[in-house]
């Protein structure tokens, strides 16, 4: 008999509504363990919409997120969401907000409860990994379009989060950092829905690709 694996995040019927127009409809999407989901569509399809409502930053008009087994519906359910599900903001702007890398980096594992050396620690293992060691110390507003998307991935990567949602992670590097990261998010074990309308990106990381259109699932 085959064994059930239950869904880390799920959407059960799950419509969405923006200013009474009809974003998702009736949307059922489950990602499961290990799994790195691509999610594609046209512009204005509803894929950012749909990781905000898995990390509870809209929700739903009607129907139901469940992650980690667990129904979540009110702020106070999506605490634990937010430490174990990492978002990668289609816009670096929104993830950016210390004077420097480091601080911003160093944010989340600070938010997470580790000491602030461990943090530190962290922060710059990080930078190391993704090759922004010398980023450090810059101040974040300052960097290009392409350093900003990758200090904050930085930002999500030192929270070790267990899922990860990237929402355009290629957008604005170079052909070879974007080959680089994604050889490097190649190596992670962690579980992964990738928002992107880069497709060599899509095709050497993600196992599966889900189409949303008119709202829903395209089958
Ligand atoms: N806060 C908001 N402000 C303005 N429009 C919104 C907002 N939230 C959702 N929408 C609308 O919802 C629809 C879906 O937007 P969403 O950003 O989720 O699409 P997307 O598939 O991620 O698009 P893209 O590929 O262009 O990033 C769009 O028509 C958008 O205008």
């Amino acid at each position: 008999m085959t064994p059930m694996i239950a869904p880390l995040l799920e959407l059960q019927r799950v419509s969405f509504d923006y200013h009474g127009q009809r974003v998702l409809h009736e949307l059922d999407f489950q990602v499961y363990p290990g799994e790195r989901v691509a999610l594609i569509g046209a512009n204005g399809a509803g894929k950012t919409t749909l990781l905000h409502l898995l990390v509870g930053l809209k929700r739903p008009s009607a129907g139901q997120i469940i992650a980690f087994g667990r129904v979540r519906m009110c702020e106070a359910d999506f605490y634990d969401v937010r430490a174990r599900v990492g978002l990668l903001f289609q816009d670096a702007d929104d993830q950016l907000f210390c004077p420097t890398a480091l601080e911003d980096v160093a944010f989340g594992p600070l938010n997470l409860g580790r000491s602030p050396q461990q943090a530190r620690a962290d922060a710059l293992a990080t930078l190391e990994t993704l090759g922004l060691r010398e980023f450090a110390e810059r101040v974040t507003y300052r960097l290009s379009a392409g350093e900003k998307r990758l200090v904050a991935l930085a930002t999500v990567l030192a929270m070790r989060p267990e899922v990860l949602l990237l929402d355009e992670p290629t957008t604005g590097l170079d052909d070879a950092t974007a080959a680089r990261l994604t050889a490097y998010l190649a190596t992670l074990e962690q579980t992964m829905l990738l928002v992107s309308h880069d497709g060599p990106f899509l095709a050497q990381l993600a196992t599966r690709a889900v189409r949303l259109a008119g709202g829903t699932v395209a089958h």
